[in-house]
């Protein structure tokens, strides 16, 4: 199983980039985990308490979970693994069912941060877009998607989001074995990654 890392500051692109490969590539040959999908689960908390979570820092994703269900996948077993409600904050009851494929995408903006799963990745993709434009479709993403007002927007970037962001998430840039450009209304450039990945798939099967 090839295991490819996409990471970059929230707003940048990598549902995007991501969604674009996987539409390239034959679909039984590809699965795609996200971080988000790890959030911890925080159904004993109120509204209110959940409002105050920092969600860019490490320590609120189950990083441990995440990698043992990578590496059931890499011994090609199936998992299920947890969803997560951006509107509620929280985990929600469902599970999602994803079966070990040739390839294994796996986005956030975190996922280059611990060791050990940046070891994982036999890729590593961090996805570039100028600050004031992934500032600016967050907003709009959240307020549209996400379930939050302008005032709670604003505060959580400028409070969590942009430190966490210096902190944790644009110090794994240099880690990446390419920097992806997705500037404003010119789409990242991924033809070269699917032509790569078919010929991957061709030569080695679709599992
Ligand atoms: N190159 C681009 N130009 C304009 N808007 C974009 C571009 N790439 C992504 N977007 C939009 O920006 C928002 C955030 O993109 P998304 O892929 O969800 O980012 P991320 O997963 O990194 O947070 C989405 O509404 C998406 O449609
Ligand atoms: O309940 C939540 C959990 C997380 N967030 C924000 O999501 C982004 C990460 O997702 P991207 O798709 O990469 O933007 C992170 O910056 C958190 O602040 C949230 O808004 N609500």
């Amino acid at each position: 199983m090839l295991i490819i890392g996409v990471s970059g500051g929230t707003g940048c692109g990598k549902t995007t980039v991501v969604d674009q490969l996987v539409a390239d590539l034959p679909k039984e040959a590809v699965s795609v985990l996200s971080q988000d999908f790890y959030y911890k689960d925080l159904g004993h908390m109120s509204r209110e308490e959940r409002s105050r979570v920092n969600f860019d820092h490490p320590d609120s994703i189950d990083f441990d979970l995440m990698l043992s269900q990578i590496k059931e996948l890499q011994a090609g077993k199936g998992i299920d693994c947890p969803c997560y409600s951006f509107v509620e904050e929280t985990r929600l009851a469902e599970t999602l069912r994803i079966e070990p494929k040739a390839i294994l995408i796996v986005e956030g903006i975190l996922v280059f941060h611990p060791p050990a799963l940046r070891d994982l990745f036999n890729l590593k993709l961090f996805i570039e877009a100028d600050t004031d434009e992934r500032l600016l479709r967050r907003m709009r993403r959240d307020l549209s998607e996400r379930g939050h007002d302008l005032d709670k927007s604003i505060q959580r970037y400028r409070e969590v989001v942009k430190p966490m962001y210096d902190a944790f998430v644009a110090p794994t840039r240099s880690c990446a074995d390419f920097i992806v450009p997705n500037y404003d209304h010119k789409p990242a450039n991924t033809r070269w990654l699917s032509r790569m990945l078919q010929s991957e798939i061709q030569q080695h099967g679709v599992s």
